[in-house]
């Protein structure tokens, strides 16, 4: 399993992240799309890399936002898998 990050740690990883916040134990981000078909086909581009990972963002879906929360289940905070998921996820198209 992976570990969790110390506060530094997760400082440091942030930093290197645009867009996202850390709120408790999650990282989130929201986009804005055109529409809700838009917004639904960004969440499919989502599924390729979560499974690549076995790790999964839970998502809101609002019309045409899409918030994206991640955190790592398993041991009950941040760890690297999140980070490095935030990090695909923010380049995407
Ligand atoms: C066995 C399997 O890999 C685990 O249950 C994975 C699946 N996806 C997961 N996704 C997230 N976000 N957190 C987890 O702890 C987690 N655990």
């Amino acid at each position: 399993m992976a570990s969790l990050l110390s506060d530094t740690e997760i400082q440091k990883r942030f930093s290197q992240l645009s867009g996202w916040t850390v709120e408790g134990n999650q990282l989130r981000c929201t986009w804005e799309f055109k529409d809700f078909i838009a917004a639904i086909a960004w969440v499919n581009k989502l599924v390729e890399p979560s499974e690549a990972a076995a790790h999964h963002p839970d998502i809101e879906i609002s019309y045409n936002k899409v918030t994206v929360n991640l955190t790592t289940h398993d041991a009950g905070g941040l760890t690297e898998k999140d980070f490095a998921l935030a990090q695909q996820i923010s380049q995407l198209d």
